[in-house]
């Protein structure tokens, strides 16, 4: 993080009041040279124009207001198109938006400055649990911005801490402390703009000169052949003239060169220049136009703003901004959006280590990580399971949000993580809080279930986070989408299992990820949503902030509902790449049937002897919730036998299929290769893996469900049973490798 201004004091701030306010003016436009400009904007914002300048101030901001969308994109890439030659350091303000229109005063995002993050919550994201998981922040709370579907019984209010009334002195207080380095941003945005505009104009004089189609192929070939290193700059040449030649295939592409032919080209680029292996590349690639994609892996090279969560069990957003501008922090609240989120642009002294963070005043987190919970909304007195919480951004913006009542429990399945978390609660005064160390594919609701709401903040890829962990462009392979979806579909099952669909204040869950990918996200939601036909999406209430879910892509329909889902990214909200989907239970999870898997036990895997025994008795002996399965309209549901647990062969089959189709895009016979005996092909190795992969699991599973506690709390799912049957069935080879 950059310096900011010299710490002045570092005892404990005075309480912020107008005179505070005043005083510290007075004081910093007395402040000589370095600090002109400030002195300056505070001047002129005394005048008459005062309130015009502090509204103006927070819109126009570093690195990306967290405002835009699809107009930002366009124009960031369009700028991209046309600076076509400068070094990639200077992309850092590829999405500068100034579009005040959208977001106008809720401007989300921000600043910089990953080391800040070093010793707080991302420090420990390796070795987490059985597949790569992937890290994310914490979070934060927010309030007013949140409306639930649920809101006319919870009124918004009742949400919300006393750091609400954030108000003028407090808006004026961080406006001016940002004004100055506002200021200079602009003007450097205004010289940037004029000279990409510059280029612009002589780029499309070049570009309309008839006859006139680069032959980016030629580069390529030549530099094939000579065996050289790639040259970077010739290289971002390329792949912005691939990217305006795909834009005008007709006049700008060489005879006969298809699409595809530039496709690849580009793919190839972009993975040599940005570092991704080609499979990434392209899986990546794939979610956007090449002009967006284009926009997307530059938005991976550059931080996203450091944000703070103002913990609000300990003090509130007004009073720390205060401490942390007396300790040198040039912040301002994070946006309308949020009563608890400060965007930090510079600081003198490390977020990580002030005494306020000591004292659990607050934490650092990224601003999508707050978004989640905002989903989730909980409210006070209610039972929240956060299944997979470490290091608890998310847990401890619960807790704050539910004022520390209520319960939380807050698992994770990685000890060295757990461990954090309980750091962080303690830190941040969370009493509510129950911290488990459980698998919750298994644990969940058998150990313990009929929760008001649950948050399942999945263990993912990580390709959200690609600025924070560039290690994801190249450690994510095939096997890693095809486990972790896995891995996510049964916890998202366990999830929905775990909530209590009859409870009079929730009955919610809320899925995310920080990964982009389809397979990640939507595609986990489409399975649990015919796997559990008693919950339905919903919308997130997190307004039009973001991008909606995917409904189909590249030839796969989604639930239509799939539009109420939230993606969030980097090149075009200037946050972590996010996605949030909101589930409401409407009825109980599946009773086992005679002589059937079907039931929540069986989606946890679980499979014991009790469990088979359980299996076999009638159904009707069953403790469960009999309230009827109602859709929207209040008509109830037939559900049929299409009500069904995590299926281990099914998925064992989506996974073979993928593997073939795998196999068969890079041009080989996938029963030659599959069929061939062990070891003698990387397909087969894989193959191997995936099974062994699969019965470890299942041999986990078993050992965690004989060891399990049992509870009576689960609403859903009181007889935990799997028929052994299907159990053998599971640990037979795959059937897709026939
Ligand atoms: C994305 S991180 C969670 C971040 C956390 N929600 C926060 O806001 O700080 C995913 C977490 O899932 C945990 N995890 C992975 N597999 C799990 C499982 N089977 N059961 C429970 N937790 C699991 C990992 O240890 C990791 O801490």
């Amino acid at each position: 993080m950059g310096k900011g201004r010299r710490m002045k004091k570092q005892g404990p701030p005075a309480p912020l009041d107008e005179s505070t306010i005043s005083l510290i003016k007075k004081r910093k436009s007395a402040e000589p040279d370095t600090k002109t400009d400030l002195g300056k904007k505070r001047r002129r914002a005394e005048t008459e124009d005062e309130e015009t300048v502090l509204k103006e101030a927070p819109k126009k901001k570093v690195n990306g207001a967290v405002n835009g969308g699809s107009k930002d994109v366009k124009k960031a890439v369009a700028k991209e198109l046309k600076t076509k030659n400068k070094p990639v350091e200077k992309k850092a303000k590829l999405v500068e938006s100034d579009d005040e229109d959208s977001w106008e005063d809720e401007d989300m995002s921000g600043s910089e400055g990953d080391e800040m993050m070093e010793n707080d919550e991302f420090d420990d994201l390796d070795g987490v649990s059985d597949v790569s998981m992937d890290s994310e922040d914490d979070e934060d709370d927010e309030e007013d911005s949140v409306w639930d579907s649920d809101e006319e019984d919870h009124p918004r209010q009742t949400m919300f801490s006393d750091d609400e009334d954030l108000s003028d002195a407090e808006e004026k207080l961080t406006a001016a402390n940002i004004e100055g380095l506002s200021k200079k941003l602009d003007a450097q945005k205004r010289a940037e703009q004029e000279e990409a505009e510059q280029e612009l104009k002589e780029s499309a004089m070049q570009t309309n000169i008839a006859g006139d189609r680069p032959d980016v192929f030629a580069d390529a070939d030549e530099a094939g052949k000579a065996g050289l290193a790639p040259d970077m700059q010739l290289l971002r040449t390329r792949i912005t003239d691939t990217i305006r030649i795909l834009g005008d295939l007709k006049s700008l592409g060489q005879p006969g060169k298809s699409r595809t032919d530039y496709v690849n080209l580009l793919i190839q680029d972009i993975s040599t220049y940005y570092g991704y292996t080609p499979f990434l590349a392209e899986k990546l690639f794939n979610l956007f136009t090449p002009m967006e994609a284009f926009a997307f892996f530059e938005a991976n090279e550059t931080p996203r703003p450091v944000v703070i969560r103002t913990n609000t069990l300990r003090t509130n957003r007004r009073s720390l901004a205060q401490a942390l501008i007396n300790r040198g922090v040039v912040l301002e609240p994070v946006g309308k959006w949020s009563k608890v989120g400060l965007q930090v642009f510079e600081s003198a002294v490390p977020l990580g280590a002030t005494p306020e963070y000591l004292a659990g005043h607050y934490i650092l987190q990224a601003a999508s990580s707050f978004l989640p919970v905002m989903a989730l909304a909980p409210q006070p007195n209610e039972r929240i399971l956060d299944m997979a919480a470490a290091p608890g951004g998310k847990t401890t913006y619960i807790s704050a949000l539910l004022r520390n009542t209520g319960c939380v429990i807050a698992n994770d399945a990685s000890k060295p993580r757990a461990k954090g978390l309980i750091g962080n609660i303690h830190r941040l005064g969370c009493k509510n809080t129950i911290v488990t160390n459980l698998d919750a594919r298994t644990a969940f609701p058998k150990a313990m279930g009929g929760f008001d709401r649950v948050l399942l903040d999945a263990p993912c890829t990580g390709t959200g986070v690609i600025s924070k962990d560039p290690s994801v462009k190249t450690s994510k392979n095939e096997r890693d989408f095809l486990a972790i979806p896995h891995m996510q579909r049964q916890l998202l099952l366990a999830a929905i299992d775990s909530v209590d669909h009859s409870s009079k204040t929730g009955g919610y869950l809320v899925y995310s990820t920080c990964s982009v990918t389809v397979e990640e996200n939507e595609a986990v939601v489409q399975y649990v949503l015919r796997k559990r036909p008693n919950v339905k999406i919903v919308d997130t209430g997190l307004g039009d902030f973001g991008s909606e879910g995917f409904i189909s892509y590249m030839g796969k329909q989604f639930d239509p509902k799939m539009k109420l889902t939230r993606r969030y990214f980097p090149h075009r909200e200037n946050v972590d790449g996010f996605f949030v989907c909101k589930l409401k239970k409407t009825g109980p999870s599946p009773v086992p049937k005679k002589g059937s898997v079907d039931g929540a036990a069986a989606a946890t895997g679980s499979a014991d002897k009790s469990d088979k025994d359980a299996t076999s008795t009638d159904a009707d002996d069953v403790m469960v919730d009999k309230t009827p399965i109602a859709d929207e309209d209040g008509t109830v549901m037939d559900v049929g036998g299409a009500f069904g647990p995590f299926d281990e062969d099914e998925d064992a089959e989506r996974i073979a299929r993928a593997e073939r189709n795998r196999l068969r895009r890079k041009g080989l016979n996938p029963k030659a290769v599959l069929n061939k005996p062990k070891g003698k092909s990387e397909a087969d190795g894989k193959s191997k893996d995936k099974k062994t992969e699969s019965q470890s699991e299942k041999k986990e599973t078993e050992t965690k469900s004989a060891s399990s506690e049992k509870t009576k709390n689960s609403t859903d799912s009181k007889p935990v049973k799997v028929k052994s049957k299907d159990k053998k069935k599971s640990d037979k080879p795959k059937r897709a490798e026939k």
